[in-house]
């Protein structure tokens, strides 16, 4: 038994861990190198995982285009990442641009702002995006609408802005943060699962029309992650939610979430499920047993109508 561990076993373990490590390296290599002085425009970048994206970004040598409403809070991103400490890669100030997602002149003028400023963009990274709590039969049509207009059809117009280009240059990568939430439907998320839902099916549908122009398209779906996103949600009524929720706090940390985005961008991924396991289960029992998973979700909005009524 010795023998064989000495002679066979650990040589071929270390070789493994020497294969996988270089494998690892390239990879990395690969990100970089794919990431070095591209123009990367981030929405979404005041806050949450928007943020942490641009910090990862910055870090790898994108040529970044911060994009929020707050132009105080993208100011003071750039002055921090600007002031980071030294990378081994050669870093650019950010450019910021301010514009809300729910109008779409701001949207074509902001593409044609960074258009005329770069000259194209190498990624575009559809981050932004704002939840929603309530009950259907309780809730105004027109939060259903600004959900979806920030989530859906922001994004939607974003991209159509700044596709020609990519056509142009048979170049391009668009990215979307889409959620656990665009694959299955919880009670009391309509709108927010509805706008991730649309948000799937349309960037599935862009993936397979311009693979002909070798532009890339990567769809990522995280779980939970301890942002203000359930602070910023809208309710039922229009109103700001507002609560930090505990789902969220014990969510995963964005700036784990970000390093992922990365990797997903540097791989060229079109998927990635970056969730625990219960809810990667939960889209299997959703197609595979529609029936019990609908079963299970009348019961949890039971249970959540209970608990607000005591
Ligand atoms: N946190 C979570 O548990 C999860 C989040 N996600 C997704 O991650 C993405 C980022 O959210 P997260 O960082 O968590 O949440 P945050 O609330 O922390 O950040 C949301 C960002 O979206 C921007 N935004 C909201 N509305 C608009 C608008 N109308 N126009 C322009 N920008 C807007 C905000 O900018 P500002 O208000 O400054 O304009 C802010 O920068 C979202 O798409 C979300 O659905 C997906 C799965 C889980
Ligand atoms: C084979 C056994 C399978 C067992 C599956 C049981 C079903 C469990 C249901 C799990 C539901 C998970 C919901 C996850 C929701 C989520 O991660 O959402 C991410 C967000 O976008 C969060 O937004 P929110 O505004 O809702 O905080």
């Amino acid at each position: 038994m010795d023998f064989i561990t000495s002679t066979a076993v650990l040589p071929l373990l270390f070789g493994c861990v020497g294969v996988f490590s270089l494998f690892k390296l390239l990879q990395r290599m690969r990100t970089s190198a794919y990431l070095r002085n591209a123009v990367v425009v981030i929405t979404g970048a005041t806050s949450g995982l928007g943020r942490e994206c641009a910090r990862v970004f910055y870090t790898a040598g994108a040529k970044l285009v911060l994009c929020g409403r707050n132009r105080e809070a993208l100011e003071e991103l750039t002055e921090e990442l600007t002031a980071s400490l030294a990378t081994q890669v050669q870093t650019h100030r950010p450019y910021t641009v301010t514009f809300d997602l729910a109008d779409p002149g701001a949207i074509v003028a902001a593409a044609a702002e960074i258009l005329q400023r770069f000259g194209h963009v190498d990624v575009l990274l559809n981050n932004a995006g704002i939840s929603y709590r309530g009950a259907i039969v309780d809730t105004a049509t027109d939060v259903d609408k600004k959900v979806m207009e920030t989530n859906y059809f922001g994004p939607v117009a974003l991209t159509k802005a700044l596709l020609p280009s990519m056509i142009k240059r048979r170049q391009g990568h668009v990215v979307v943060i889409s959620s656990i939430q665009g694959k299955i439907s919880i009670p009391f998320r309509s709108a927010y699962a509805a706008s991730k839902h649309a948000t799937q099916a349309f960037f599935d549908c862009l993936r397979a029309e311009v693979e002909q122009y070798e532009i890339q398209v990567t769809v990522l779906s995280p779980g939970y992650i301890h942002t203000n996103l359930s602070l910023h949600a809208v309710t039922a009524d229009g109103s700001t939610y507002g609560v930090m929720d505990k789902t969220t706090a014990q969510g995963r940390s964005p700036v784990e979430v970000a390093r992922d985005v990365l990797a997903a961008v540097g791989k060229k991924k079109k998927e990635v499920i970056l969730a625990d396991l219960l809810p990667s289960l939960a889209i299997y029992l959703r197609t595979l047993a529609p029936g019990l998973f609908f079963s299970l979700m009348a019961s949890r909005a039971r249970k959540e109508r209970k608990s607000k009524n005591s």
